[in-house]
């Protein structure tokens, strides 16, 4: 019975919020009690319980007492640290303790331990780093010389070879002329074997701006830097290009290395992982490999996505993240999407993303761009007017990164003018890329084609009325705005007669549903697009 009205709390709650939101933060509790008035739930660690208190527990209460049909119904969450009662769905168990990540299925025996190395030969060393035996690794230890030559290799498409800074000397600073090279930082550990970091020491908490895109991720990055290898394990951070999801993961690895100048922390793209280990393959030197990620403090992996479809790399890396999760070494891994989203990915991986949190970054609302691009222009030292970061930031909404890009082509304009920056000369120095953007479809022009379209008024798409004669065009009108422009939910939803970004999220998922299921939605739909991006 009390399981019965759980699910249809869970329902009621799927319905409500994003998916996003609901899998991150709703699914992952589970039912413990529900004893006449009160719902007794547990989250699976402090992280989720502090989060869902704060910001869904009045949510989940209205819920509870609307499915129980009780006024006076209450609901209360622990932490998971007993038993908790079956439920299939979702991503979670309890654990070896309460702060430890929670698990779907049981862990994986562990992998055997690679044997010992054979030692790289001469002609392996030659052909894979175009190296001479009188090369800078130890001879001797085979695992050593393999994977310093795999990150200077790694390291010569991002950064010239640089002698490793002390993290504390390096001040942020926004570098116009060139883009900001990563510093590699050798780090020795016992066997010999050397690590580089290849973080990036502007990537800091510090140079990072909370807004309400991404005060979950930071929050959940902070408590990682606190606490590494411990309950929120692996962290996943997954949103869309440019959003800061590396920016975070290199802070993390920032602020342990800060803490602990010895840490072995190793960050990497999926694709040098991927390319690594067909190296390592080709040349039989698949257990250094091993040995070399499954030795790190944290191994921090970008745009796990890239895995997709390679399923030798997901095999190796999924005994690499078995051991590493089984020593209590930390991981961090980025994507494009959800991780269930992720296709091409095996399932059991896929599973294991899961099992620590998983926080997503939004793109960032017209305050916070206003504040990265004021938060940028004091790291180079250059005052720029509020009128003129709120022009750009109202201009360019896409993403941080071409944001900051807008941004250094001003101030390279007005180093190389001389000029003073104010908004007359952002406009001219930008004139081309804004243009462009002026070009792009806009949410008013969405209205319009659609209204035309429907042969309603645009005043109706606006307003409250509901019959279908109007939700629906309003629907596909915004499920358009959402595809074709850069707006996030909240601002399509105000632009829509001040709605709630679930709404527009419902009518996102409506429209892509009928789409595949009525040919008359999905001809006008394809008809729409077609005019607007004619
Ligand atoms: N909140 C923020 N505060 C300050 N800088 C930010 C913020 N978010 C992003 N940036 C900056 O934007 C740029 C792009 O960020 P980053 O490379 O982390 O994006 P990403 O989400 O990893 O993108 P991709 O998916 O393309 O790898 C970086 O220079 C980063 O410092």
């Amino acid at each position: 019975m009390s399981e019965a009205l759980w699910e249809r709390c869970l329902s009621g709650l799927r319905e409500e919020f994003p998916s996003q939101q609901f899998n991150t933060w709703i699914r992952p509790l589970r039912l413990a009690d529900c004893s006449g008035e009160l719902l007794v739930l547990t989250a699976p660690n402090r992280f989720v319980k502090d989060w869902v208190t704060d910001k869904y527990l009045a949510h989940i209460r209205q819920t509870f007492i609307n499915v129980s049909g009780n006024l006076s119904a209450d609901v209360s969450i622990d932490i998971a640290g007993k038993p908790m009662a079956a439920n299939g769905s979702g991503g979670f168990l309890t654990a070896r303790n309460s702060a430890m990540p929670v698990r779907s299925s049981p862990p994986p025996a562990p992998e055997p331990e690679p044997p010992a190395a054979a030692p790289v030969t001469e002609p392996v060393r030659q052909i894979l780093f175009n190296q001479p035996e009188t090369a800078a690794v130890g001879d001797t230890d085979s695992a050593a010389a393999l994977m310093t030559s795999f990150n200077e290799n790694r390291m010569a498409d991002v950064a010239p070879t640089q002698a490793a800074l002390p993290l504390q000397e390096v001040q942020p600073e926004l570098v116009i002329e060139e883009p900001r090279r990563r510093k590699s930082r050798k780090v020795d550990v016992e066997g010999g074997v050397k690590h580089q970091s290849n973080l990036n020491p502007a990537f800091t908490f510090q140079a990072f701006v909370q807004g309400k895109s991404n005060q979950l991720a930071l929050a959940a990055a902070q408590q990682v830097a606190d606490n590494p290898g411990g309950g929120y394990n692996p962290l996943f951070i997954y949103g869309g290009v440019g959003l800061g999801k590396t920016h975070l993961m290199h802070a993390v690895g920032c602020e342990m290395l800060r803490r602990n100048p010895n840490a072995r922390i190793v960050y990497l793209h999926s694709e040098r992982f991927v390319a690594d280990m067909v190296k390592a393959l080709q040349l039989n030197a698949i257990n250094d490999f091993k040995r070399y990620y499954r030795s790190v403090d944290a191994l921090l992996i970008d745009d796990i996505q890239f895995f997709a479809g390679k399923e030798r790399s997901q095999e190796e890396f999924f005994h690499t993240f078995n051991a590493l999760l089984e020593g209590g070494q930390q991981l961090i891994l980025t994507s494009d999407r959800y991780p269930k989203e992720i296709s091409g990915v095996e399932e059991r991986l896929k599973s294991r993303f899961g099992w620590g949190l998983t926080v997503p970054i939004e793109p960032p609302e017209l305050e916070t761009r206003v504040a990265i691009l004021m938060k940028k222009a004091e790291e180079a030292r250059i005052r720029l007017p509020d009128d003129s970061a709120f022009f750009l930031a109202q201009k360019i909404r896409s993403n941080v990164r071409e944001l900051e890009g807008a941004l250094k082509r001003v101030i390279a304009n007005a180093h190389f003018t001389g000029s003073e920056i104010n908004t007359p000369f952002i406009k001219e120095s930008l004139k081309d890329l804004l243009a462009l953007q002026d070009k792009q479809v806009s949410i008013d022009n969405i209205q319009r084609v659609v209204a035309d379209y429907y042969k309603i008024k645009i005043n109706d798409l606006l307003s409250k009325r509901r019959s279908r004669s109007v939700a629906r065009p309003r629907q596909v009108a915004m499920s358009l705005s959402k595809e074709l422009t850069n707006h996030s939910l909240p601002e399509i939803g105000s632009a829509f007669g001040g709605r709630d970004h679930t709404t527009v999220l419902h009518a996102c998922r409506k429209i892509k549903e009928l789409r595949e299921s009525n040919n008359d939605i999905s001809e006008d739909y394809k008809n729409l697009l077609r005019h607007l991006t004619a």
